[in-house]
């Protein structure tokens, strides 16, 4: 017998829905968020969070600016319960807040959970029971009636107890738990019983909750359930459709979105999906999703940073560097063609038009990143990612030939370390090739004179150890300062390109210039076929390399 069998498994059963119409729908705002950290987060950690635990969560949610929040299972443990009382007694919750609390439809811990609530202003309770066929028949023994019976008496207590709190405001909220594995029909069925009992209007709504409590189907069907559900329950403009989706095939923020094209007015999650087995949908995901398509979030995420902070320490798991939107990686490119169009992309981004930035979807300051992490660079990569870092960290922004050379240096280095090269190896490398502190020749110092329509120029250079007087002319100071060398040593030069950029501005500002010579190490004659110097360049100290110099110095 084969342990690895395809074979035991059944496909999802097809949705009874002729016209869909979410998939001709798009999202132009945000759902209502629920966060239930605190809850079902909460209940899938190795170690729940204790009351300073959940109090730090709880202020992270209300900064990060969550209306509703599931805070946890009151009726189940000690800790959810005297937290809920700390949030209450002490007065914790803001006035567009509201709590939300979890319980089976079970008499006693109905009980239990309005006791926890007593004070609130407004809350949300929340009652549940599992209505797919596995569960009706393996683990309740109940057929459909059986079932529907106990989402009728837990709507009853529900409603019973709400009246013994009348200061508070009260939205019911009910979950057809395994409602994805409940055939369509049915689960409209038991909701229309639960309606029933607690007759919503358009003024007092409840909610309903589809959830993917274990995620079994592509998110297409998902959707297609959820069409159903809202075009076949009744008193649609009385209830608040909500989802809440789990991640088993990784799909759950899709599934959440695809929902919410169906009719979804709201959404049940966590931050980075912590939850049960492979987790909650993960409403900082969804949310930066919507963000980057230009809706607002409703949300204020742009401090990644804390939200990792106190998301490890509740819960005691890290981030995985390629976490959607906030991991440490997301914004880095380490692949030449990559970085490349990034940084040609950043010199054209203009602050008043739309974000255009090839391999970045969003701008990573957006989320308190700065360019810094944009490019590393590896054996990966290329030019652009090494004149991005010299760019970026030094001001030099080197032509074109020396990019080209830089970068075989830098990739040569990469493959011998067979890793990371951080910034300053690059302009250690740079340094050495291109600029020789202990040239052979150096210029010491020179003049400039106009005459008869020619720059003259004249040079005081030391040539290993030896100092010379050198004379030339030619239009401008590189092209005397060439004549007068090859007067003097009788080599060839041709200048094959020049460039030059201030390091900063203003009439005193340091400048970088870089020349690329061919040298021609016979007496100075016309010649064709020139070879041009590996890595020649002349500053304008007239050092074999680059150089600062004051602009003002012409
Ligand atoms: C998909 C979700 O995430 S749902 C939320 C799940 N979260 C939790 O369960 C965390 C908190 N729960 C708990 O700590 C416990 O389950 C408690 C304290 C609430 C209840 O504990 P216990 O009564 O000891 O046991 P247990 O949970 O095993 O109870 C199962 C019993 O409740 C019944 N039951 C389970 N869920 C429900 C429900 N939603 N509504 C009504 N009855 C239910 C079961 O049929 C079973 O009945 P049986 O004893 O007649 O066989
Ligand atoms: C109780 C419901 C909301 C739930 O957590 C689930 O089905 O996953």
């Amino acid at each position: 017998m084969k342990t690895f069998d395809h074979t035991k498994y059944r496909p999802a059963a097809a949705v009874p829905i002729r016209q869909r119409q979410w998939p001709n729908n798009t999202i132009t705002r945000a759902p209502r968020w629920v966060s239930v950290d605190l809850r079902d987060g909460n209940q899938a950690l190795l170690e729940p969070m204790d009351v300073a635990r959940k109090r730090r969560m709880w202020a992270l949610l209300v900064k990060l600016g969550f209306k509703e929040i599931e805070v946890g299972f009151p009726a189940a443990s000690q800790p959810d319960y005297d937290f809920i009382r700390w949030l209450i007694e002490e007065q914790q919750i803001p006035a567009d807040v509201t709590v939300q609390v979890l319980t089976q439809a079970r008499e006693e811990l109905i009980v239990r959970s309005f006791e926890a609530l007593r004070g609130a202003k407004r809350a949300v309770m929340h009652v549940y029971n599992s209505t797919s066929t596995v569960q009706r028949e393996r683990v309740f023994g109940k057929d459909r009636a059986g079932i529907t019976a106990i989402a009728r008496n837990g709507a009853a207590w529900v409603k019973r107890e709400a009246e013994k709190y009348p200061a508070t405001e009260w939205v019911f909220e009910y979950t057809p738990e395994s409602f994805t594995s409940t055939e369509p029909e049915y689960a409209v069925e038991i909701c229309e019983a639960v309606l029933d009992v607690w007759q919503p209007t358009p003024q007092h709504p409840c909610i309903l909750n589809l959830p993917t409590t274990v995620e079994s189907a592509t998110p297409n069907v998902f959707a297609d359930q959820v069409e159903y559900f809202a075009t076949h329950i009744s008193r649609r403009d009385s209830i608040v459709l909500s989802v809440h989706t789990h991640n088993d095939r990784g799909c759950a923020v899709a599934a959440a979105e695809l929902a919410v094209l169906a009719g979804a007015d709201r959404v049940e999650g966590t931050l980075l999906g912590n939850g049960e087995r492979t987790g909650n949908m993960d409403i900082v995901t969804m949310a930066m999703n919507l963000y980057s398509q230009g809706v607002d979030p409703e949300l204020d995420l742009s401090s990644p940073d804390e939200i990792l902070q106190v998301y490890s320490e509740c819960t005691g798991f890290s981030v995985h560097p390629r976490h959607p939107w906030i991991g440490e990686l997301v914004y880095t490119a380490f692949s030449g063609s990559h970085q490349d169009a990034i940084r040609k992309c950043l010199h054209q981004q203009r602050a008043d038009e739309p974000w255009q930035v090839a391999y970045l979807p969003i701008d990573p300051r957006d989320l308190g990143r700065d360019y810094q992490a944009v490019v590393r660079v590896n054996s990966q990569s290329g030019k652009g990612g090494v004149a991005f870092v010299m760019e970026r960290d030094y001001g030099l922004h080197l032509p074109r030939w020396m990019q080209v050379e830089l970068a075989q240096l830098v990739q040569r280095a990469s493959e011998e370390r067979r890793g990371e090269i951080d910034s300053a190896t690059i302009h250690g490398l740079f340094m050495q090739h291109f600029v020789v502190d202990q040239a052979p020749v150096t210029l010491e110092g020179y003049r400039l004179d106009r005459r008869d329509g020619r720059d003259v120029i004249a040079a005081h250079v030391a040539e290993q150890g030896a100092a010379h007087q050198l004379h030339g002319a030619g239009e401008g100071a590189l092209a005397a300062f060439v004549d007068a060398w090859m007067r003097h040593g009788g080599q060839r030069l041709n200048v094959v390109d020049y460039s030059e950029h201030a390091l900063a501005s203003g009439t005193d500002a340091e400048a970088v210039a870089y020349v690329q010579l061919s040298i021609d190490g016979r007496r100075a004659r016309p010649r064709h076929g020139e070879r041009v110097a590996q890595g020649g360049a002349l500053g304008a100290e007239s050092r074999p390399g680059i150089a600062n110099r004051n602009i003002r110095g012409g």
